[in-house]
């Protein structure tokens, strides 16, 4: 199986802030990686070495078989589907719901004069109703419910046939049902065999979805640990990312997390 990303001695620095330390990791096709850690951890900085928007200060990052650095990144950008909340911020509010996935087919943001061949269009209709937001392709994007409007985004994501998915905390700011019919809809994604490797950031064991295959979690720039989901998501491995003594559970796929009483 080919290595989609490997990360080698990875470290970024931004004045005299070390942003990643050395990080190591290797991302196959067909794994779905959850990255875990507290506020200021680097897990966006992670997603952006991954998504070939930052370059490192150090070391070596390979994504989908060339070395970053060496190879054009607006062929490899399209190669790579990405959201994140700043994403979401500069899609045009005005933009019609298919036009705003339509549109990833030619990198831009918003709906120009292209001309959308029937094939991007059918796609697009096709993604929508993947993501459960068929009946909303006419609706305008400023219009749609935070959850709606992070599905429209992973359609888009998805348009381009990506061969490295990354979503920046998909279900943050989602409520109860919203975060759990997410969820269930990603897990759908990550069952399918010719769905993309992924990698999710969340702060929230309780946001990771079922068939979420490997876990990295990463503290203070590093890593803690990382491997496959159930040897690395222990008590011992989150309470350290965490700082705090934790105790984690897992029932049919899905975790959730508690501290440890210290009153016995
Ligand atoms: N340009 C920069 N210069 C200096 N420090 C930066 C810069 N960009 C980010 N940082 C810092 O790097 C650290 C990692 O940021 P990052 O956004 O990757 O963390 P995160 O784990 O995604 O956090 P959160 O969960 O809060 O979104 C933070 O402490 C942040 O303040």
């Amino acid at each position: 199986m080919a290595a989609v990303a490997e990360l080698a001695g990875v470290t970024i620095t931004r004045g005299t802030s070390v942003l990643l330390d050395s990080i190591d990791l290797t991302i196959f096709e067909g794994e779905r990686w959850v990255v875990l850690g507290p506020n200021g951890a680097g897990k966006t900085t992670l997603l952006q070495v991954l998504a070939a928007h930052m370059y490192p200060s150090d070391g070596v990052v390979g994504l989908l078989g060339d070395v970053v650095g060496t190879v054009d990144v607006f062929e490899l950008r399209p190669r790579i589907g990405l959201t994140s909340a700043a994403l979401a911020d500069r899609l045009p509010r005005g933009e019609r719901v298919l036009d705003v996935v339509v549109s990833a087919a030619h990198a831009v943001l918003g709906r120009g004069n292209e001309e959308y061949e029937q094939m991007d269009l059918e796609q697009a209709r096709n993604l929508l109703s993947d993501l459960r937001i068929d009946h909303l392709a006419d609706r305008t994007f400023g219009t749609l419910s935070e959850g709606e409007r992070k599905r429209t985004q992973i359609a888009r994501a998805l348009m381009t046939d990506p061969e490295l998915l990354l979503l920046d905390e998909p279900a943050g700011g989602l409520d109860l049902a919203g975060r759990e019919s997410l969820l269930l809809t990603l897990s759908e994604l990550f069952v399918d065999p010719d769905a993309p490797a992924t990698v999710l950031v969340t702060h929230h064991v309780e946001e990771i979805p079922e068939g979420v295959t490997h876990c990295l979690l990463l503290a203070d720039a590093t890593v803690v640990a990382e491997g496959p989901i159930r040897e690395t998501l222990t008590d011992e491995n989150l309470s350290r990312t965490f700082d705090m003594p934790l105790h984690v559970t897992e029932l049919d796929g899905r975790w959730s997390a508690r501290s440890v009483s210290r009153h016995g």
